[in-house]
């Protein structure tokens, strides 16, 4: 087994920066080896038009990430986005894509669709100016149990968009389940999925067995192990439909270890690193460029990066907080070691 592995440099194709004084800790971490990253918009109040995208793009810019990061601009559909919305976002050259939360699905999805009849509009106008959608896919009907949202959503919502849509390149963002795999290599080479590091080394006992551990508390909620083992293969197939997106998601200590706890996980500090500890366990570290650095831009269709990083074999213990603005956040895999560094 070699000890360094140098591939093309990677992108992550789902990411929470935040904003305000944490953006400085989110960008510097995220910019250290990623090339470009999709900036999710789920900002109080979110990223719903070309100017909000614009201007959070240079409060990005102005943590002065490396030079050679590159953040790419969402908007927040709503209930209201139109088609005139789409097209101007296209023609801003800088919004990559449009973000479907269903209303109250996850964090700060308020704002959110509530009936996908409601951005018909939206949808046509990108499929014909070719702007992906991502996909946050949960249901959120109360009677619906938290383990089956997703494939839930599967059937009753992204069917029928996928359907109606055939032109519309969908990305399913950080799929949960053996069913969410099933879909998106059943469909068309339109349809797309990221996997993020968390869903591929946890599951649902990782959180909850021997007392309740919030820091694995995303959503969509870790599953039964049979869906991560799912997620693990097509992740390390080789398949084009699958690549990386942490949906590193940092929330303060106290905002984790709460009563009500808010959803999500910090990923973004060692992104690469978690990916390939998945990856060599299933010897698979020759699939990790193309899930890490092709697969996203090539959906995408953008260039691929032209650099590379270097991952080395090196033991480093993931420290038990990070500094995040004036508080601090509690990273996955706190206290513990990890195989791999990125140098
Ligand atoms: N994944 C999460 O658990 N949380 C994300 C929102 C999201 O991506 O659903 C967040 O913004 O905190
Ligand atoms: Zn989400
Ligand atoms: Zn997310």
């Amino acid at each position: 087994m070699s000890s360094k592995l140098t591939i093309t440099r990677p992108d992550d194709w789902h990411v929470h920066l935040r904003d305000g004084e944490v953006l400085k800790d989110t960008v510097r971490d995220t910019s250290r080896y990623m090339g470009r990253a999709i900036v999710m918009p789920n900002l109080v109040p979110p990223v719903m038009t070309t100017e909000s995208a614009l201007a959070y793009r240079e409060r990005i810019l102005a943590e002065k990430p490396t030079a050679t990061f590159t953040p790419l601009m969402v908007i927040y559909l709503t209930d209201n986005t139109s088609a005139e919305d789409i097209k101007k976002a296209k023609a801003s050259g800088h919004v990559y894509a449009a973000k479907l939360y269903p209303a109250g699905a996850t964090t700060n999805s308020d704002s959110g669709v509530t009936n996908v009849d409601n951005i018909k509009a939206a949808l046509q106008a990108m499929q014909e100016v070719n702007m992906p959608l991502l996909v946050h896919g949960e249901v959120t009907s109360h009677d619906v149990d938290i383990f089956d949202r997703e494939e839930v959503f599967l059937k009753e919502v992204l069917a029928p968009i996928v359907a109606d849509y055939p032109n519309l390149k969908i990305v399913l963002e950080h799929i949960t389940t053996a069913n969410a795999v099933d879909f998106v290599n059943k469909a068309s080479d339109n349809v797309g999925a990221t996997i993020t590091a968390h869903h591929l080394m946890f599951n649902r006992n990782h959180m909850l067995v021997g007392g309740i551990k919030p820091h694995f508390y995303c959503l969509p909620i870790l599953k039964r192990n049979t869906h991560q083992t799912a997620l693990v293969k097509a992740a390390t197939s080789g398949s084009k439909k699958f690549f990386l997106g942490t949906d590193s998601a940092p929330h303060s200590i106290g905002a984790k270890e709460s009563a009500c706890g808010c959803a999500g996980s910090y990923t973004a500090f060692a992104a690469l690193e978690l990916y390939a500890e998945v990856f060599e366990a299933e010897n698979a570290l020759d699939k990790l460029e193309g899930f890490a650095s092709f697969n996203g831009p090539d959906f995408y269709e953008l260039p691929r990066n032209t650099d590379t990083v270097t991952l080395e074999k090196q033991s480093w213990t993931v420290p038990e907080t990070l500094v995040f603005g004036n508080d601090v956040v509690v990273p996955i895999k706190a206290n513990e070691e990890m195989t791999w560094k990125v140098v």
